[in-house]
């Protein structure tokens, strides 16, 4: 799908800027056409003013020449503010579209392009703005009167003009050639400048740990020969920029020797007079300028068809639902999750195959109740709670909520519903209230102190001199692991989402705080479908059902109270109970996926799950 390639934002981009480019053609008619004055001047000056001792001439050409100066000044003002516009304009509107791709596309289409390559693909609005309003598109809009300055030449020097007749098809020639080689330099510069960031941007979202394992001495070796890469990759770029320079420069000078010699034999044969010659010279200038610039610009150029195919599959990747058309009633939250299969990487094995799950419904109201979902490391439970989030789209099955399908609903209104809190906690720089608002962004003070409050966030906030205006820091690194995550958890919980999602969401906290939450969220589910990916007994006694998973299928499912002492645990753990164990899930003790490869399999070594005590501080209760 992301080979597909659409133009529609090229045309979505270009039809507004059309009026625009049309002005600025317009102007460059006009200055083009005030440019020819210049070379008819210089041969009245020298054919008649010198010849003919015409002072009154002169002085008359001179007063011509003012005015057309001050015309061309004034055209030239205009035509750049009008090339100001458009830049305004493709900055705006094409960075905008780039941003509105970042935040809507799928989220695995987002994973699959590096931190870098995403940069780089910001950077690729550089190259569009410079191509359509810089000195790039001055150049293309120049070259089209291209014809009138060889129609002035004809008129003024036939032998000349069929000079550059002939001569301009090489300069094309050499443009071209100039172009291809450089554009094949640029898109190898580019991919070797994209691994070296990536290197950049692993380091600094890493930087403790790199400096923790002193990792320096192998990643600077690592920097320096990917910096080296795309250095010499850019020399060689340059190098074969500047020969083509260089032969274009050449042949500049060899057209005007050309020009002069043959103009000079026509002088003397009585053909053409010196003011023609000259200014026929100049004309010569005048086309062969824009043809060499283009080839100097082609970079701009031919980046430009690579930039905009880069963009193009880009934007062919269909976005994520913005809108359903309807006003939906807030779901009382039953989930079930229907023969669904996903893969992160296609040509590889399924991460979930056809798994079903239906989250029983135990509360009056037909929903709520806390539901855990376990497995070995990378048995694909995280990628389950995004599936059942809606944060990634399974390629078979479906995931309904009150029996309705998830993909008829907005990003937004999922987000509403969903209190979503991942395994790898992110918050944003800008105050706790703003990151503890921000899927509501509407919520009351009330609300936002509710929320933190039964996230176990509020205390801390609250002894901080600046409170809720605290500032979290880039990525809510002023804060601790344990602090970030209960501010991700009162985030989830803001809007009192009928659904809350939790991957792990006290893995960083301490035995206090996992108490005080376990109590809260308890209380929370009977009102609210909870459903956690967990390894503690402490929660896992809690829950209503457990789901056991094993290289992305469900292998055994049930009531909590079938399911925990099959996973070695007997009794349920005490709510306030801060002696809580683990489930130590071995490989050994996982299923033999059925013959069929379907639904429900029989547990093996059920002897070998075994539960893990965890640290009992003294004085715990
Ligand atoms: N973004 C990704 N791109 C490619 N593969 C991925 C991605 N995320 C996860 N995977 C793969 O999918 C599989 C399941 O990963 P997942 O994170 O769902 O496991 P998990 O059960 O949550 O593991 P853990 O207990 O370690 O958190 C793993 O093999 C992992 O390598």
């Amino acid at each position: 799908m992301a080979n597909t390639v659409s133009r529609t934002w090229i045309r979505d981009l270009l039809r507004p800027l059309l009026p625009v480019f049309g002005e600025v053609a317009l102007w460059s008619l006009f200055v083009n056409l005030l440019a020819l004055a210049v070379p008819v001047f210089v041969m009245q000056v020298y054919d008649r003013v010198i010849f003919h001792n015409g002072l009154n001439t002169l002085v008359a050409l001179l007063l011509g020449m003012l005015l057309v100066l001050i015309f061309d000044f004034v055209l030239r003002q205009a035509r750049a503010r009008i090339l100001q516009r458009v830049a305004l304009r493709i900055d705006a509107d094409l960075g905008r579209a780039l941003f509105g791709r970042l935040v809507r596309l799928p989220l695995h289409q987002v994973e699959r392009r590096s931190t870098a390559s995403w940069h780089a693909l910001f950077r690729d609005v550089d190259t569009i703005r410079n191509a359509l309003s810089g000195s790039t598109a001055l150049t293309l809009c120049d070259s089209l009167f291209f014809i009138l300055f060889l129609a002035l030449t004809f008129f003024i020097a036939q032998p000349i003009a069929w000079i550059l007749v002939v001569a301009t098809p090489v300069f094309a020639l050499v443009a071209w050639r100039s172009g291809h080689v450089v554009k094949l330099s640029s898109e190898r510069e580019r991919s070797l400048a994209v691994a070296r960031d990536t290197l950049v941007a692993e380091i600094i979202a890493g930087r403790a740990t790199v400096q923790a394992l002193a990792l320096e001495q192998t990643l600077q070796p690592l920097w320096e020969e990917r910096h080296a890469a795309a250095l010499g990759q850019s020399i060689c770029r340059g190098a074969a920029a500047d020969r083509y320079a260089a032969l274009g420069s050449s042949l500049t000078l060899l057209t005007t020797v050309a020009m002069t010699a043959i103009g000079a034999l026509c002088v003397l044969d009585q053909k053409l007079t010196l003011g023609a010659l000259i200014a026929a010279n100049m004309l010569g200038g005048r086309l062969i300028a824009p043809i060499t610039q283009i080839g100097l610009n082609w970079r701009t150029i031919a980046s430009l068809r690579e930039v905009s195919e880069r963009l193009s599959s880009l934007f062919a990747v269909p976005l994520q639902r913005q809108e359903n058309g309807l006003v939906s009633v807030t779901p009382l939250g039953r989930i079930t999750v229907e023969h669904v299969t996903f893969a992160h990487d296609i040509a590889a094995a399924p991460t979930l195959d056809t798994l079903d799950i239906s989250i029983p419904a135990v509360a009056a109201a037909g929903a709520g109740g806390m539901h855990a979902i376990v497995g070995r490391n990378g048995s694909g439970k995280s990628t389950l709670l995004k599936i059942i989030t809606g944060l990634y789209q399974p390629a078979n099955g479906r995931v309904l909520i009150d029996g309705s399908d998830i993909a008829q609903y907005s990003r937004r209104q999922l987000a509403r519903w969903i209190g979503y809190v991942p395994q790898e906690t992110v918050l944003f720089a800008g105050t706790l209230r703003h990151n503890i608002a921000l899927r509501v962004p509407e919520a009351s003070d009330d609300d936002v102190i509710r929320a933190a409050t039964l996230a176990g966030a509020h205390a801390f906030i609250a002894l901080r001199p600046e409170g809720y205006a605290t500032d979290a820091g880039e990525a809510g690194l002023r804060l601790s692991a344990g602090q970030r995550q209960r501010v991700a958890i009162a985030r989830a919980l803001v809007g009192e989402p009928p659904i809350l999602v939790l991957d792990e969401p006290s893995n960083a906290l301490d035995t206090q705080a996992d108490a005080d939450l376990r109590v809260r969220l308890a209380e929370l589910a009977k009102t609210t479908t909870i459903i956690i990916v967990t390894h503690h007994l402490a929660w896992l006694s809690l829950c209503t059902s457990i789901a056991v998973l094993d290289q992305g299928r469900i292998v055994d499912s049930g009531d909590a109270a079938t399911i925990l002492p099959k996973l070695g645990h007997r009794g349920r753990t005490d709510l306030h109970s801060r002696a809580a164990g683990s489930v130590n899930v071995t490989p050994q003790s996982y299923a033999r996926p059925n013959p069929a490869g379907r639904g429900p399999v029989e547990l093996v070594k059920m002897g070998s799950l075994v539960t893990t005590p965890r640290h009992t501080p003294s004085g715990g209760r």
